[in-house]
């Protein structure tokens, strides 16, 4: 919390915790007031020695909020496709292309994105529109809270850069300089010094005024002219942006060419002194070593990476250079490594796709076109077969959910995705009720639990007008939402969740109470509560039980988002799909699977597993497996006619069947 500020909108949240904060009020939603966190320090005008010295520190405090994972697994991605991409295009990019590029990249969930460049349009006239590509993101840069806290880095190699970069309200700015004199001197026409002096006028100038400024060191294993770098060269470069105030700097390779190797040995020398958080890597792809510099990196401790959309880019000093690292390479590498990028890789890959085709050039991402093509296969592969694919029929429509079913199978939808899902007092009622008079079907074999919208459920409503902190009425929350949680759990029939977007606090409870989880690479997992200054009391057990202890402990008390890709590993999602409708399709196909499974059968397993869990070897364990067993060949029983339509050679016993008949 050092550098925040800590700002409570509307009144104080109610400091009895829990039970006091969280409490229907008349509108049947949970009262609970909104904090934002507003950097400190932005503003300042203080530029005494002093002064600024702490400022640095204050803005490495204040930016590594979300950049120093020291010990953290989650990684940075910050987006150089507008600037450091398209500079290197020689065709000019019309403005609301940029611009919608940009937009398109928020979407997509990055929150770090260098926009465009303030240098002199005789150097680069690609981005000489860096002006109005400001203004027309201006939603986007003065975003409010609660969308998020986005940055637009521009680049500002001079004063003269960093003043244009002010007038169009930046707020960040990137100074660079090149660990080679050759290089300095044939890109930039000055010594090594002479640019570190110039990028320290802009820091100079920038960090009192409350900008935050990154430094970028290029050539960091070679240049074109005199060959390998030292160590030594870059480490200088370095220290020297670090002490003029660079809240992080971030390692060029700009050629391409160096390989893991070269970037542990790099690493290596530079971490002794420097720690890692204020580092960040720019690999480019020329030699196909980027993802791999990328893994060695994060191995070495770095969690912030620069690059660039559908590899946009090129490097005018290395010929056949293929450009800059893809971004959507390394967001499927973290992916699949089950960490943290925050992007959305889906919408990520139709941006590659999309600012390909607008510029008329091959995807340059090798996970993007991978991701694209199959794709495409997708929607011409033939529809899930018609012996699969239920037809749900509407029960009944409660306007925030609906019911519906499909022979034994009963489908509940949230269907409020304006409010992201969030549950409300009579959603929690009715789906307790709903849940307890299916328990008494018997013609319900298993319960699907699905929601419509970007969210699957963000947790209890938060949206209420005026706190409630009547201990009865916290009581009486406590009661009903325990009650929907206990109503799901005890469901005799198996439930299945089928999670197609982000879940948050209770939302999470939701998905984790039942027994099986389908999931899509939109899913995420957050426990929100310890942010709000709560703790996921209701559902902690679900959590525990579901992700083990030190795995739930630890997302419990980072309040982080979980990927789904780690509960995969976990084993904690049983089903994993790429986008929503191979989710529809990995359901039908797990709906068919649990055709062939008897319900009571089921039931008991549940019972048994649930036993096995919370009372190991206890009397009561002993007691319901001798009573299950006892019960299992019982005349009439599942147990009877399963064994029997096996000597009668039967492959897959008809349960439907057997229990409408059982009916009568
Ligand atoms: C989910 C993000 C990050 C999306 O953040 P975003 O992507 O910026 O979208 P948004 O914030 O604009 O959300 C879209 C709409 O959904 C609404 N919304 C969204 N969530 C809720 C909610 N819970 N209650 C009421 N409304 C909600 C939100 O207010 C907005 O409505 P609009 O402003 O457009 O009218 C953000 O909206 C957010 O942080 N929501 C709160 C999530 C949260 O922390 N929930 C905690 C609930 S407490 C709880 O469940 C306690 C429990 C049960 O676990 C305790 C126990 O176990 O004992």
């Amino acid at each position: 919390m050092a550098a925040y500020h800590l700002v409570q909108h509307h009144h104080q949240m109610h400091p009895a915790g829990l039970h006091r904060a969280l409490a229907f009020n008349s509108n049947n939603t949970l009262a609970l007031k909104r904090t934002v966190l507003r950097p400190a320090g932005s503003g300042s005008r203080n530029s005494h020695p002093r002064a600024l010295r702490w400022q640095h520190q204050c803005q490495r405090r204040q930016y590594s909020r979300s950049t120093s994972f020291s010990g953290g697994r989650d990684v940075r991605i910050l987006e150089v496709g507008p600037r450091d991409g398209l500079q290197n295009i020689k065709t000019l990019v019309p403005t609301p292309t940029k611009v919608e590029l940009i937009e398109r990249l928020a979407a997509a969930g990055l929150r770090d994105i260098e926009a465009t460049s303030f240098v002199s349009p005789k150097w680069v006239p690609q981005l000489a529109d860096g002006a109005e590509v400001m203004r027309q993101i201006r939603p986007l840069t003065h975003a409010q809270p609660g969308d998020g806290d986005r940055r637009f880095p521009v680049l500002a190699p001079n004063p003269k850069g960093l003043e244009n970069a002010m007038k169009s309200d930046a707020k960040e700015v990137v100074i660079f300089a090149s660990a080679s004199q050759a290089f300095s001197k044939a890109n930039q026409n000055c010594t090594v010094d002479e640019a570190l002096a110039q990028a320290e006028s802009v820091a100079r100038k920038a960090l009192p005024q409350g900008i935050a400024v990154r430094g970028v060191v290029s050539c960091i294993f070679a240049d074109p002219y005199s060959g390998p770098t030292k160590p030594q060269e870059v480490e200088y470069v370095v220290k020297r942006l670090l002490d003029m105030g660079c809240y992080e700097v971030s390692l060029g390779d700009t050629l391409g060419v160096g390989t893991p190797y070269d970037t542990q040995l790099l690493l290596e020398y530079l971490l002794r002194d420097t720690p890692a958080r204020l580092l960040a890597g720019h690999f480019h792809d020329t030699y196909g070593q980027a993802v791999a510099n990328v893994a060695r990196a994060y191995d070495l401790g770095l969690r912030t990476f620069d690059s660039s959309v559908a590899g946009l880019g090129g490097c005018p000093y290395a010929v056949g250079a293929k450009g800059n690292l893809a971004t959507e390479d390394i967001v499927y590498m973290f992916d699949r490594m089950g960490v943290n990028t925050g992007v959305d890789l889906d919408k990520l890959v139709e941006t590659g796709d999309w600012i390909s085709q607008q510029l008329g050039r091959p995807n340059g991402s090798r996970a993007g076109s991978a991701l694209v093509a199959k794709a495409k296969a997708g929607t011409k592969a033939p529809p899930t077969p018609a012996s699969t694919k239920r037809t749900w029929t509407l029960v009944q429509d409660y306007g925030d959910y609906k019911v519906e079913r499909a022979g034994p199978v009963v489908q509940v939808t949230l269907t409020r995705p304006a409010n992201g899902n969030a549950l409300t007092g009579p959603m929690v009622d009715g789906l307790t009720a709903l849940y307890r008079s299916l328990a008494q079907d018997r013609t319900v074999f298993h319960i699907v639990l699905a929601a419509e919208g970007r969210f699957f459920c963000t947790g209890m409503d938060l949206s209420g007008g005026t706190e409630t902190s009547d201990t009865s009425a916290a009581d009486g929350y406590f009661a009903r939402v325990s009650e929907l949680f206990r109503a799901i759990d005890e469901s005799p029939q198996t439930t299945i969740a089928v999670v197609d977007g982000p879940c948050y606090a209770g939302g999470v409870g939701l998905s984790t109470v039942c027994d099986v989880r389908l999931a899509s690479s939109r899913a995420r997992w957050t426990l929100s509560e310890v942010k709000l200054g709560l703790a996921p009391a209701i559902i902690s057990k679900f959590m525990v039980r579901e992700w083990g202890v030190s795995f739930a402990r630890e997302a419990i008390l980072s309040g982080r988002e979980v990927h789904v890709a780690e509960l995969h590993r976990l084993g904690a999602v049983h089903g994993l799909a790429d986008g929503s409708d191979d989710l529809q399709r990995l359901l039908h196909g797990y709906l068919d699977q649990l055709r062939k499974a008897a319900p009571v059968a089921a039931s008991w397993c549940k019972d048994l597993v649930k036993v096995a869990w919370a009372l190991p070897t206890s009397a009561k364990q002993e007691q319901l497996i001798s009573d299950k067993f006892a019960d299992m060949m019982l005349p009439g029983s599942e147990g009877r006619h399963g064994i029997a339509q096996f000597q009668k050679k039967v492959k897959v016993v008809d349960w439907v069947s057997f229990w409408n008949e059982n009916k009568k």
